[in-house]
């Protein structure tokens, strides 16, 4: 096989740095930087670096499904670079380390199609191939954590500057958010050394919860971003002696953590916003896109809502969606269109958790939208008021078993996201919740054991 040709910016940024190796990432099945740690030199010699194709569906709780789903021999593919996705490694001690984002290529060549970044690339090629670009802006919460060495006892909040730890309810608050100012400090500087461009950040409701809106971009750009984000939070967190969790539902009782993805698509040739018309007014693919969301995320949540306790964020009065609603300016719904001007007009998928895997959520809602617009679906009216109590609403699946059973029996997973993946994808899913389902739990403990 001939060499990649090595683009020269790469031998001299890893000249300029003295970086002595390379952390060569690819995303797994959950959104985790997996891969191999490469000597600079042979980094910039292009050498070609290979692993096992199971690697890209390993699943969180370190197996993997039947060596059926990702290949009989269980063989090899290949980590090809992203050139573009080279930055230093913020947190290595002596700073002299790089680290790359990875594509995940079968022998023959072709893009693995078992991988995250592979599904979401396929759907992207989608869209250019009709002269579109999906803009998407991530929001992600995340909670602050004192160490939890052992996982049968609750995750809490640390102390803080003051020496407390936070009971909650300080959304916006300044005081409560330079509580924790060092570490923020670290992060930002990180984010900076990723190229990570945040845009709002702030306390959100819960104890120690914390929230932070990337730029709107490309969506191949901003799940890299968030890929790397949730990276970052984790090693400079651990400097800091913090757990920082992307859990959808850490702490029972208190606000989950979501990852609403604002989503539009402008017209490559001209970048106009494809969701408004010349007039002002919205546009059908507007309407058909929030119809298409409407149709395939059912069958599509556990994408959204990747593991068991994904489904314990989804409950009322705690601004989290239990229903695919859409409405103007409405927070009681799934599906949100912010108030905005033509330009801006979008569309903000609350349904993801920030436990969600950003290239499976973006792949999944962005294929939606797309089916919605090839079929010319009709949405249901616009909510109004707060439907989190109506009746009237399409339902979404409670647990990650019915999300399963909903995606298996559907034949959309597969059309929009590749039947080989959809597959995969399921297989892995099953043996996270076999695992869960042989755990017996606090709440069993509490109440059964008692004959009360
Ligand atoms: N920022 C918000 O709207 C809160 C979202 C809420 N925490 C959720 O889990 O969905």
């Amino acid at each position: 096989m001939s060499k990649p040709t090595v683009p020269s910016h790469v031998a001299a940024f890893l000249e300029k740095h003295r970086i002595r190796e390379v952390e060569c990432l690819v995303p797994d099945l959950n959104g985790y930087p997996r891969g191999k740690v490469l000597p600079a030199a042979a980094f910039a010699a292009g050498q070609e670096l290979r692993v096992a194709r199971a690697v890209a569906i390993h699943t969180v709780v370190g197996d993997f499904p039947d060596y059926r789903v990702y290949g009989e021999r269980d063989p090899d593919m290949r980590l090809v670079p992203d050139y573009e996705r080279l930055h230093l490694v913020p947190w290595a001690a002596g700073g002299r380390r790089a680290l790359a984002i990875h594509d995940c290529h079968d022998l023959d060549g072709t893009l693995t199609p078992i991988a995250s970044r592979s599904v979401l690339k396929t759907v992207l090629k989608r869209y250019a191939d009709l002269g579109w670009q999906p803009v998407v802006a991530p929001e992600l919460e995340f909670y602050v954590l004192a160490p939890n060495p052992d996982p049968s006892q609750p995750l809490t909040p640390p102390a803080a500057r003051c020496g407390r730890t936070e009971i909650g309810h300080s959304a916006f608050s300044f005081g409560a958010l330079n509580e924790f100012a060092d570490f923020f400090d670290d992060l930002h500087g990180a984010l900076d050394k990723l190229g990570i461009h945040g845009d709002t950040f702030v306390h959100e409701l819960g104890p120690s919860q914390f929230e932070i809106n990337l730029k709107h971009d490309d969506a191949l750009e901003l799940a890299d971003q968030t890929f790397l984000f949730k990276y970052a939070l984790r090693e400079t967190g651990l400097k800091h002696g913090l757990y920082v969790v992307c859990m959808a539902k850490p702490i029972a009782g208190a606000p989950g953590s979501s990852m609403h993805i604002h989503q539009s698509l402008v017209d490559l040739k001209n970048g106009r916003n494809l969701f408004s018309q010349a007039d002002g007014e919205d546009s059908p693919l507007f309407r058909h896109y929030i119809a298409g969301l409407q149709t395939c995320l059912p069958s599509l949540m556990p994408l959204m809502a990747p593991y068991v306790n994904s489904y314990r964020r989804f409950t009322k009065n705690m601004a989290a969606p239990v229903n695919l609603s859409w409405g103007l300016d409405n927070r009681s719904v799934g599906l949100r269109v912010p108030l905005s001007g033509p330009e801006a007009r979008r569309i903000e998928n609350r349904l993801p958790g920030c436990d969600a895997n950003p290239y499976l959520a973006l792949a999944a809602s962005l294929a939606a939208g797309l089916y919605g617009i090839e079929n010319e679906l009709e949405p249901t009216a616009p909510a109004e008021g707060n439907v989190f109590y109506r009746d009237d609403r399409p339902e979404l699946p409670r647990s990650l078993d019915s999300a399963l059973e909903r995606m298996a029996s559907s034949d959309i997973p597969g059309k929009l996201l590749g039947d080989e993946f959809a597959a995969a994808f399921i297989a892995a899913k099953e043996v996270e919740l076999e695992s869960y389902l042989l755990e017996v739990t606090p709440w069993e403990r509490r109440y059964l054991a008692t004959q009360a």
